[in-house]
């Protein structure tokens, strides 16, 4: 079995490629879901996180713009945040890995593989796009703006950094098709290696 990890800046189009994955049959951990399911309401994050950051939690479970202004720009603050999520979502990726264990190749869709460790993966893909493409995606985005689209960017490793570290790398610069034609391939050969 091969487990491949999925990264990528914001807007390169993950989620897009990540679907492309699951519709061709390769089971796909959601890194990002799982962080919302265990701060939602009734997560099991929400306790915790509402002892360790009073008054950032209510009925709808985690508040997530409180959160991050408790966090973003407090590194221990954020370390504190990520000693109470990192363990659940390493105990939720092994369970998937569990249940489909008989697969040939597993897809780790993680936003911030790179930044966290990743060291669960055997080979990384980056999904980048030239960066004017990136941002007219993002800027087309509901409650998104030049502000807001920069103070991400700057939390994030840039892009070329992310492509000299990737094993393999997805233009999604180009075509939905030509992007899916990657795909393809890139599975046609990581589940020819798992298999054997
Ligand atoms: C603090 C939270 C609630 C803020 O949520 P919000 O929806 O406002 O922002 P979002 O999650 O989209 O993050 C915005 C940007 O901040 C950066 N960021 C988020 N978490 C982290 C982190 N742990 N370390 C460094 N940068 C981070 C990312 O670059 C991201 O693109 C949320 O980011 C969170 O719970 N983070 C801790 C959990 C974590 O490590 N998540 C990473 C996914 S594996
Ligand atoms: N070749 C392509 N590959 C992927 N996405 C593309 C391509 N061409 C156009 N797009 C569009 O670009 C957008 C990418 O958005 P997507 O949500 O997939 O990005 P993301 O990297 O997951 O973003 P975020 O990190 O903010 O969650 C989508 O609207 C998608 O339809």
């Amino acid at each position: 079995m091969i487990r491949l990890g999925l990264t990528g800046s914001i807007g390169m189009g993950k989620s897009t490629v990540a679907a492309m994955f699951a519709q061709q049959g390769v089971p796909v951990f959601d890194a990002d879901a799982q962080v919302h399911a265990l701060q939602a309401p009734g997560g099991a994050a929400v306790a915790a996180i509402e002892r360790e950051f009073p008054g950032t939690t209510g009925a709808m479970g985690v508040d997530r713009a409180a959160l991050g202004n408790a966090v973003f720009g407090d590194d221990d603050a954020m370390k504190r945040l990520e000693a109470i999520i990192h363990p659940a979502i390493a105990r939720a990726r092994e369970a998937f890995a569990n249940r489909h264990a008989d697969a040939t190749l597993l897809l780790f869709d993680v936003p911030l593989l790179f930044e966290t460790g990743g060291s669960y993966v055997d080979k990384v893909a980056v999904v980048s796009a030239p960066a004017e493409v990136q941002r007219e995606r993002v800027l087309a985005r509901p409650d998104m703006n030049e502000a807001r689209f920069e103070a991400i960017m700057a939390r994030q490793m840039p892009d070329a950094e992310k492509r000299a570290r990737a094993d393999f790398v997805i233009d999604t610069g180009t075509s939905l098709d030509a992007t899916q034609g990657q795909v393809r391939r890139l599975i046609a050969c990581l589940s020819a290696a798992g298999a054997r």
